[in-house]
């Protein structure tokens, strides 16, 4: 929990995201302290922030929280302050009831508040004002997802110098469910405030460049947006205005696929992850999920399909469990709240239905865990089951196969998901379709082992070969090339770099982290 007041106050490189890479914690005895948070963003963004000494801006997770600049681990972090009605308007409400929904198929209805886009408004520009004060002339910025997607525009009026660049961690909709958004055309404009757009999958750059073409009429060629500008030294296009061009383009996120299998080699999580089996009762199958609560994450579906197949007694309730993680999530918005009372009912229902005395079909745990116990519910679990109806990526799916050495379980995976397009060797499925869905969780159960471990093994490779330092290094160099002075930062920093840090106690592996976030989540829907 190291953390000094920094001194610095300009930087060659800044990241800008809805949440900061650490934690607030408060022990016992009320003393406050930052944990690093172990998420996915932390450890592609980690050795790139370390080897050019950037900074950090982001909201630190609770409202009418002020904290001053401060190191932590080496990284430079600088909070932006939420009010309670900030979080109300532009977190929950313009955020993930308004933007999360529509960017995800509208699989709930999306809310529409004049009041939500005045609060969105209103924090970008705190965050762009925020950013804009501690940007070195000619810097770098990277402003992350789409709680932030008038920033790049916000801050080039305010510093034409910097090269910005934006990455949408969520699906971009086609345009004519985007055209639906009140709003359309000023986001659109917001995120052309940026030199590079990355997105996760090929489809949604597309979709992005369409509804630049309908809603904006600007041209496209390929990836490249001319965006009018008013300079007369800038380019001219083809049709002889002058313009800024604009990048747009996928950019697949991925995982430390070697730290996690690091950890999958140690004797302790291999040893968890057999008790997990044994406080199962050692079933033949053990099928997992891990998913935030979230209506977008397909839990009713598979809960469902698993449900019918033991009814039908295609899967006999003492030969098979499915452990179903869904960790606490945005628990103050009205459609999660059903969510859980929804899917808590079914399971109920089917563990009444069709349990047996030491035995239920499904293991339900409503918490967030730490890294090592994931890998350790990884490793006990012979079938993974990843069906989300709309998925920026899914980082699960990634963290299943990196930890599998073994070459050894299988992955049900929703086409619906960014990480569909790469993994094609998982078993690719529609939830929708419950009964295809049924015939496929069969079919992993039934697989032989010479197939597991044929398509595992090609899984693997993938991974390993597309981490996220990769990830990271490809978004960087792309930016990198819009900048007009030349290179600023090195995208080339490595996991190894990232590695070379946790020897030195620095491991963003850290325990109780997630757990602190889980229970943070649960404090704020509390009201606390
Ligand atoms: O910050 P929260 O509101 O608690 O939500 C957690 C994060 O959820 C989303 O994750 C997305 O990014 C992943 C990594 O790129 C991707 O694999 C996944 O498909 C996305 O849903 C959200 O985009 C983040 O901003 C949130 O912090
Ligand atoms: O109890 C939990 C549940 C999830 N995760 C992590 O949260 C991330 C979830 O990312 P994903 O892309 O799958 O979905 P998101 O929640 O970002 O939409 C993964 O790194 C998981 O390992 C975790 O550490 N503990």
């Amino acid at each position: 929990m190291a953390a000094d007041r920094t001194d610095r106050t300009r930087y060659a490189f800044v990241v800008a995201s809805n949440r900061l890479p650490v934690d607030r914690v408060v022990d016992e005895d009320g003393n406050e302290g930052w944990r690093h948070s172990p998420g996915g963003l932390v450890t592609a963004l980690e050795p790139v922030m370390r080897a050019n000494d950037g900074a950090w801006v982001g909201w630190v997770g609770q409202p009418e929280v002020e904290v001053p600049p401060f190191d932590n681990d080496g990284i430079h972090i600088v909070p932006v302050p939420l009010s309670t009605a900030d979080v109300e308007e532009y977190y929950e409400g313009f955020s993930n009831d308004t933007l999360w929904p529509l960017y995800h198929d509208v699989i709930e209805h999306p809310s529409y508040h004049r009041d939500w886009w005045n609060a969105y408004k209103r924090v970008n520009q705190r965050f762009a004002d925020q950013i804009a004060d501690i940007v070195e002339q000619d810097g770098v910025v990277w402003v992350q997802d789409y709680q932030l997607q008038l920033v790049p525009a916000l801050l080039r009026e305010l510093r034409p110098d910097l090269t910005i660049g934006f990455f949408n961690h969520i699906p971009f909709p086609p345009v004519g469910i985007y055209a639906q958004l009140p709003w359309r055309a000023q986001i659109l404009d917001g995120l052309l405030g940026a030199d590079v757009i990355g997105f996760q999958r090929h489809d949604d750059a597309s979709d992005f460049l369409r509804a630049v073409r309908h809603i904006k009429g600007y041209t496209t060629k390929g990836s490249t947006i001319d965006v009018p500008v008013d300079d007369p030294a800038a380019p001219r296009s083809r049709k002889g205005i002058t313009v800024r061009h604009v990048e747009a383009r996928h950019f697949p996120i991925s995982i430390d696929a070697a730290g996690f299998e690091e950890i999958a080699h140690r004797p302790e999580v291999q040893e968890r992850a057999r008790e997990i089996r044994a406080s199962l009762g050692n079933p033949k199958t053990v099928l997992l999920g891990v998913d935030r609560l979230d209506y977008t994450k397909g839990i009713r579906h598979r809960i469902k399909a698993f449900g019918e197949l033991v009814e039908d007694g295609r899967v006999a309730v003492e030969d098979a469990t499915l452990i179903q993680v869904a960790s606490p999530s945005r628990e103050r918005v009205d459609t999660y709240a059903a969510l859980r009372d929804e899917i808590e009912l079914t399971v109920g229902r089917i563990n009444g239905d069709l349990g047996v005395i030491g035995h239920q079909p499904i293991a339900y745990l409503h918490h967030g865990y730490p890294r090592e116990e994931m890998v350790a519910l990884y490793l006990a679990a012979d079938v993974m089951l990843v069906t989300a109806l709309r998925d920026g990526m899914n980082l699960v799916a990634k963290e299943y196969i990196a930890t599998r050495f073994d070459n050894d379980g299988v992955l049900i995976l929703s086409e619906f998901t960014g990480a569909a397009d790469e993994l094609k060797q998982a078993v690719i499925v529609n939830p929708h379709d419950i009964g295809a869905l049924k015939d496929s969780i069969q079919r992993a159960i039934e697989m032989p082992r010479r197939e597991r471990s044929t398509r595992m093994r090609a899984l693997r490779k993938r991974v390993r070969e597309n981490d996220v330092a990769r990830w990271s290094r490809s978004f960087l160099e792309a930016l990198d090339r819009h900048a007009p002075k030349g290179s600023r930062i090195d995208p080339d920093a490595t996991a190894d770099a990232h590695r070379e840090a946790e020897d030195d106690g620095m491991s963003i592996f850290d325990e109780g982290a997630q757990t602190a976030r889980a229970a943070e989540d649960t404090r704020e829907a509390r009201g606390a």
